[in-house]
């Protein structure tokens, strides 16, 4: 079961050692660099948007809860058995998409999202379709803000399958990833129901619901209060800053504050979230360019885009992130986290220091791996990852 209210914090055996001060010097010297916001932002407010997004990820949150503490009741959270994970992840898709048509019927509707319903049309997956459709179904009933009838299995199906855009640079498109972190999901840890709107290939909103996560500082050394509160909804809206809320609405916490990221400028002092799986980023490579910087803390491993929703809330000051070789990223895994962070005050960029390009379809293509801190420590944590991705290759 997870600890600190679903967060497992994993240390690195190794100890970071002060080794680069010319690197650290650097860092210190550099001056803040200047925000681009873009201009669309000027052209369109995005409120209506928002609060569309807001909806739909804070539903979809509640209908993953429920389906997790089941899915940890029943004690099969260590068994391959999926198929919880897969209620969760469709029924998520179809509540967002079910959401957004509703509160957004007038304009044309384009959804880039993770699932589709090829698996759940074969002949052996009634019993699933069926459990989705009442799960989405009683959501929607406890939530009473839609006055529908039940969905039908097939409105469920066709919710899902309205996520089958391709995106791209023209117009405008919803990217979504119904329950981000599966493994974490699984495990009881961090995950996240991640939402954001591309506007002519930009990111121009985002929400990031993270059921888990507390509303207090997860930074390394931090005081881990056991009755803090769970459960963040970040969003941000290009120009307009990050937000962050509880998921609660009766909460006392329920009223968004305004987040910003790490203030560090040394990096020593700083600590850097990775992959909890160290199968989907290369913690050497991570724990090569920490002790460059001379960072002291050991890492922080969570799951999901909740690693950029902590980040915008100063909870730590880097992320770094090294996929395996031949593993393509996707635009759902990083775009509501991308904007969570900037609008905080963050710089999210590739390994070679390129900013991300979401106008390309589902993948983004770039270099080796994407890293993000604050305008203060990206020059000298892109010189750090340059030296040490050099490294590594020639050590080859
Ligand atoms: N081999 C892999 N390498 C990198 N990321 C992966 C890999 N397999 C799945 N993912 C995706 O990485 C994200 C989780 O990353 P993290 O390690 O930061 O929690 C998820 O989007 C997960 O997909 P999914 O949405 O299906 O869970
Ligand atoms: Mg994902
Ligand atoms: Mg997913
Ligand atoms: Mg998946």
């Amino acid at each position: 079961m997870a600890i600190n209210g679903g967060l497992r914090i994993a240390n690195s055996n190794s100890p970071f050692v002060v080794s680069l001060f010319s690197t650290k010097a650097s860092c210190l010297r550099v001056s803040a660099a200047v925000r681009v916001v873009s201009s669309l932002s000027s052209m369109a407010s995005y409120d209506k948007e928002l609060a569309a997004a807001k909806k739909a990820a804070s539903l979809a949150a509640r209908l993953c809860q429920k389906v997790q503490k089941a899915l940890l009741q029943s004690d099969v959270q260590s068994k391959s058995d999926k198929s919880p994970v897969t209620i969760a992840d469709y029924g998520s898709q179809a509540l967002v998409s079910f959401v957004l048509e509703k509160e957004l019927s007038s304009e044309p509707f384009s959804l880039v999202a993770e699932e589709d319903s090829e698996d759940l049309r074969k002949d052996d997956s009634q019993e699933i379709v069926g459990r989705i459709t009442e799960l989405v179904n009683n959501t929607l009933a406890n939530d009473g803000s839609y006055n529908v009838s039940t969905l039908s299995r097939e409105d469920v199906l066709r919710a899902i399958d309205s996520g089958k855009s391709e995106g791209g640079p023209q117009g405008q498109h919803w990217v979504l990833d119904p329950i981000d972190g599966t493994k974490g999901f699984v495990r009881g840890d961090q995950y996240a129901i991640a939402l954001a709107l591309l506007d002519e290939g930009k990111v121009v909103l985002g929400v990031l619901a993270c059921p888990n996560l507390p509303l207090a500082s997860i930074a390394s050394g931090g005081q881990h209060s056991s009755n803090s509160e769970i459960g963040c909804l970040f969003f941000a809206k290009v120009g307009a800053g990050t937000y962050m809320q509880s998921l609660d609405s009766s909460s006392n916490s329920s009223s968004p504050v305004k987040v910003q990221v790490s203030a560090i400028e040394n990096p020593v002092e700083a600590s850097f979230f990775e992959s909890y799986e160290a199968a989907h980023s290369l913690h050497d490579l991570s724990s090569s360019i920490a002790k460059k910087l001379g960072v002291k803390a050991p890492p922080v491993r969570i799951d999901s885009q909740a690693k950029y929703g902590a980040l915008s809330k100063g909870d730590g000051a880097i992320y770094l992130r090294f996929p395996h070789k031949g593993y393509r990223e996707k635009i759902w895994d990083h775009a509501a986290g991308s904007i969570v962070v900037t609008e905080a005050g963050g710089v999210v960029t590739d390994a070679a220091g390129n900013p991300l390009d979401f106008s390309r379809g589902k993948y983004l293509d770039l270099d080796t791996g994407i890293i993000v801190t604050n305008q203060k420590l990206m020059p000298c944590l892109l010189k750090a990852v340059r030296e040490s991705i050099e490294e590594k290759s020639s050590s080859l």
